[in-house]
């Protein structure tokens, strides 16, 4: 392989599968065992001894793959399924409840919804692999991912964008928030199972077909099939997806999305969560089923509320600034309210922390992940009410609209403030960064302010649906030489899920109906539809998240229409089905007036300011075009109005 790995003990595979692991992903394929790792992961969430029983008695096991929460009844007009304290209600930390009539929606450990119907093989599990030129007789079939990798998504250079000019403080905060919302985790494949020679069910190898600049023919990627329960729906019978973690933007990767998880991160004093050395987050003992592996010190893990925290140093960063920030405003909600319990403490400042980023994502964030036309399609901007019907859970075609691993940088810079310019102290190729959190804690610990000003002050690139050759090739790359694609990664899983093509979201969301190559016009570029053509049989073929990434993105935004339907439709739900919304007008639940202006006044440049060891930042540090002011002519909100 051309380029040296870099560092890490671990193999490529150890890597992708650390990233993939989850609280039920540890599930196996032993019934029984599979039946007692359920229990395990429901008493996790938080479900009563009695529950469970119940269960077990209505053997609702009774099938391997049956999901437990389709027959669950959770009455949640009960207080003790609910989170009270001092008489006010807090969010749960699974979102069990937060629908009241639907205890499950936006739940963690729920199925993904589908917007399409599947479009397994079989209808019930086997992989899309035929393409709609074949038929019965002669079937054909589709394109290997790595062919469409290699004619659709690469580039060797890392262009600047050519829009508007986005930070990679951008493309991490995107990341950061896509693990509030989603994580599918992989399935029961015992851990030293080698994918590529192996005929466990839940394997998926990835072959490379031919020879490329690259990889080799015969060369294959060791890649899992996700977790899946039989969709609730008796009849259809087909194998669902679940979401890992809560869909609502409650900062569950801080928090964790269970009981079980949040006991780990608590300090139980002060409503502190708990830190390390120069105040970074604990680091983690079992580091096993953790995303990070570091040249340095291979077991340096930092626990956190998602197992993904540590595959990227911007991401960490993230993740470090609002544990900060967590403990910053409990301290002085702590003094300013002598008698709160640790309990109170910590339940107000996360309705906060939440807050926060609630109010981040949809006022700095989707504003330049959308165009403008699209926020107010989907109703992202206007008065907030509460519509108990709709369904936050996370819609299985989001999670493909929603990967941008095309605006990836090929380099990660670190920065420092010299003079009165922040200018690049160090930078490096982006296959040595991943999962090593290490670099945090370079510099004597200001690593991590070093990381933040550099993702601040540069850019990242948008090139439309291409991929540089850091994720395209040298995904966790390890000492063998051996790497993933991340684009190929991103084919096959949605051909693994039974994902419908592209081309039925363009009909659904644009009302265009495809059936030349010639109606790609309206959405992909000449020379695109070329590289399409190249591989697919018919523009029916093309895959989704492949015709999303390659869409001409809308105005100055990031996406392209379809691309913007999906967004739009799980942001809305986010907002409108969550029940603990920081807009809410619910007597019960709202802040007052004051403490909602207060809020308002947030935005990320202020929290960093007031997390990290830096003087100065653009007031919005998605944009590399602003100039840089002194952090105290950033405005923040004042926490007086927390005083009981
Ligand atoms: C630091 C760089 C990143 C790495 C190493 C990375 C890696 C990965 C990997 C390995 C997967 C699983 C793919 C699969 O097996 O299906 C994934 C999924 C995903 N990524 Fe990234 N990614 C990165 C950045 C981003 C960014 C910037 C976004 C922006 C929004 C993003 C959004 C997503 C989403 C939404 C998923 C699907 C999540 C799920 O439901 O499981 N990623 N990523
Ligand atoms: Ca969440």
């Amino acid at each position: 392989k051309p380029k040296e790995a870099k560092r890490g003990i671990r193999t490529a595979s150890q890597k992708l599968r650390a990233f993939m692991s989850g609280l039920r992903s540890r599930a196996v394929a032993d019934p029984e065992e599979r039946t007692a790792r359920r229990l395990d992961v429901l008493s996790k969430l938080g479900f009563s001894a009695e529950v469970l029983r119940d269960l077990k008695a209505l053997q609702m096991f009774s099938r391997a793959d049956e999901d437990p929460f389709c027959d669950l009844k959770v009455d949640c007009s009960v207080d003790s399924n609910r989170a009270f304290v001092d008489g006010q209600e807090y969010r749960t930390q699974s979102g069990q409840c937060n629908n009241l009539d639907n205890y499950d929606w936006g739940l963690a450990g729920v199925q993904h919804k589908r917007l399409l119907t599947n479009a397994y093989d079989n209808g019930k599990w086997s992989a899309r692999r035929k393409s709609v030129t074949g038929t019965n007789r002669n079937i054909v079939l589709l394109p290997g991912a790595r062919k469409i990798s290699n004619a659709v998504h690469a580039t060797d250079s890392d262009k600047p964008l050519d829009k508007a000019s986005l930070s990679s403080a951008f493309i991490y905060f995107l990341q950061f928030i896509s693990h509030d919302i989603t994580k599918t985790p992989e399935g029961d494949v015992p851990t030293n199972t080698d994918c590529c020679n192996s005929t466990n069910p839940f394997c998926l190898p990835i072959r490379v077909e031919v020879t490329d600049d690259f990889f080799s023919a015969g060369d294959c990627y060791d890649a899992q099939r996700s977790f899946t329960v039989l969709d609730c729906d008796d009849t259809s019978g087909f194998q669902n997806q679940i979401n890992d973690i809560t869909a609502y933007i409650d900062g569950s990767m801080v928090y964790g999305s269970s009981d079980a998880e949040l006991k780990e991160l608590r300090s139980f004093i002060g409503g502190y969560l708990k830190t390390s050395t120069a105040n970074f987050m604990p680091e983690a003992e079992d580091t096993e089923d953790l995303a990070c592996d570091n040249v340095e010190d291979p077991d340096l893990c930092f626990l956190a509320g998602d197992t993904r925290a540590d595959v990227h140093p911007g991401l960490t960063t993230f993740h470090t600034v609002f544990v900060r920030e967590h403990n910053r405003v409990a301290a002085y909600l702590g003094e300013l309210n002598a008698d709160w319990s640790d309990e109170k403490i910590f339940q107000e400042t996360r309705r906060i922390v939440a807050a926060e980023l609630q109010r981040i994502t949809f006022n700095e964030m989707l504003p330049k992940v959308l165009d403008s036309s699209y926020v107010s399609k989907y109703g992202l901007s206007g008065s907030y009410s509460y519509n108990k019907s709709v369904d936050a859970s996370v819609i299985q075609e989001f999670t493909f609209g929603y990967r941008f691993h095309n605006l990836m940088p090929a380099v990660f810079h670190m920065a420092e403030l010299v003079g009165s310019s922040v200018g690049n102290t160090a930078s490096h190729e982006q296959e040595d960064v991943w999962q090593s959190p290490g670099f945090l804690l370079t510099d004597n610990y200001r690593g991590v302010d070093h990381v933040l000003l550099g993702l601040v002050a540069n850019g990242c690139p948008f090139i439309n649906g291409l991929m540089n050759d850091a994720s395209r090739n040298f995904l966790f790359v390890d000492e063998n030489g051996d790497s993933f694609d991340l684009a190929s990664i991103n084919i096959e899983r949605g051909r693994e899920w039974g994902t419908p093509a592209y081309y039925l979201y363009r009909q659904m969301c644009g009302g265009v109906t495809i059936s030349a190559w010639t109606d790609l016009a309206s959405t992909h570029s000449a020379d695109v539809i070329a590289d399409l053509q190249s591989v697919y049989a018919s523009p029916k073929d093309v895959d989704l998240w492949t015709g999303l990434v390659t869409e001409t993105a809308v105005g100055t935004s990031i996406a392209g229409p379809t691309m913007s339907c999906l967004i739009g439709m799980q942001f809305a739900n986010l907002r409108n089905g969550d029940r603990f919304w920081y807009e809410t007008s619910d007597a019960d639940l709202k802040f007052t007036t004051g403490q909602l202006s207060e809020l308002k006044k947030v935005t990320l440049a202020r929290v960093l300011c007031d997390n990290l060891d830096v003087a100065t930042m653009p007031k919005d540090v998605f944009s590399t075009s602003g100039s840089w002011v002194d952090c105290s002519t950033i405005s923040g909100m004042d926490l007086s109005f927390w005083a009981d």
